[in-house]
């Protein structure tokens, strides 16, 4: 095992025709790592994805994927990696059982097909014909089809798109299970909160290419950013922005003791995520984060 970077790309380009949908993105995913790549639609996620996969030529950039490139990597490389695409039509009469015990046969280290279809949550389903499954039993099969191979690397496209959310949970569960087992996981997604729950680093892609990256808590500077504290007074609700809200909060409480509507916000990565794309202003907190006890 090496300790290179799962994946390393550096000002990758793509276009169809005229529109230029990938446009000098660099991203470098560790081994071991979870990223989530966030972006709004036609933001290039999906051509990127499919260039690391192989199944898509790029126009110019370097890229490795487990140290090859996959313009030119063959067959065994293509074992470690795990591939969940966007949908898949084909193979729709054969079962769920079926389907996962004939892709488990490709892989030389194959997880064992039923404790995949188990993971999934789709045991109650082993015998369904894929074409009769809903959309969102569809994609947990094609997320079972993705990990049965015990890949190195898995890709999820939109892993949870029309998942209930319990199945959401249940598949957030299945990837910390990944994540022991050290697979390195790149997916896309639309969902912010599963970014925030399963992602060790989130990198926001627009306009086709990188626009900010980091740890959930930390994307856009959201950490460093002012705190908004808000309370009411008897002259009515005030409100301050500060790097120090425990020392105006201790503030307040010498001053009034219990401090009536006392609220502490900060962005959330929903306000800093928008801010990035550009649909919203960066500087206005909108949700608690925690209560805040004030001491008396
Ligand atoms: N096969 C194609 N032929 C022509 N244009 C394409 C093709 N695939 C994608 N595009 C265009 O390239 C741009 C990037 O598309 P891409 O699918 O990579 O975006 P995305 O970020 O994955 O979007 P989404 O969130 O909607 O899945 C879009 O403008 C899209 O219309």
């Amino acid at each position: 095992m090496t300790s290179a970077p799962a994946v390393e790309v550096s000002a990758l380009r793509k276009a169809y025709g005229e529109k230029q949908a990938v446009d000098g993105l660099d991203l470098v995913v560790a081994r071991g790592e979870i990223v989530a790549v966030l972006g709004p639609n036609g933001a290039g996620k999906t051509t990127t994805v499919e260039i690391l996969e192989g199944f898509r030529e790029r126009d110019g950039g370097d890229v490795r994927v487990l140290g090859e490139d996959p313009a030119r990597a063959g067959r065994a490389w293509r074992s470690r990696l795990g591939v969940v695409l966007q949908s898949t039509d084909d193979l729709a009469e054969a079962t769920v059982g079926e389907l996962v015990r004939h892709f488990a046969r490709f892989y030389p280290q194959a997880r064992d097909a039923d404790e995949v279809i188990d993971a999934v949550g789709l045991r109650e389903k082993v015998r369904t014909r894929a074409r009769q499954l809903s959309g969102g039993q569809r994609r947990r099969l094609d997320v079972a089809l993705g990990i049965v191979g015990r890949p190195e690397l898995v890709f999820l496209d939109e892993p949870t798109t029309g998942f209930d959310p319990q199945a959401r949970r249940d598949f957030w569960d299945l990837v910390a299970g990944l994540r022991e087992d050290g697979t390195t996981i790149l997916l896309t997604t639309h969902y912010l909160e599963e970014a925030e729950h399963l992602a060790d680093r989130v990198v926001v892609v627009n306009a086709g290419r990188v626009v900010a990256q980091g740890a959930p808590a930390d994307l856009g500077g959201r950490t460093a950013r002012q705190a908004l504290v808000r309370w009411t007074t008897p002259d009515g609700p005030r409100e301050e922005r500060t790097d120090t809200p425990t020392a105006l909060v201790r503030d307040l409480a010498g001053r009034y003791g219990e401090v009536p509507g006392l609220q502490v916000l900060r962005p959330t990565l929903e306000d800093v995520y928008l801010s990035l794309i550009g649909d919203a202003p960066a500087t206005t907190p909108a949700a608690p984060v925690e209560p805040v006890e004030v001491a008396r």
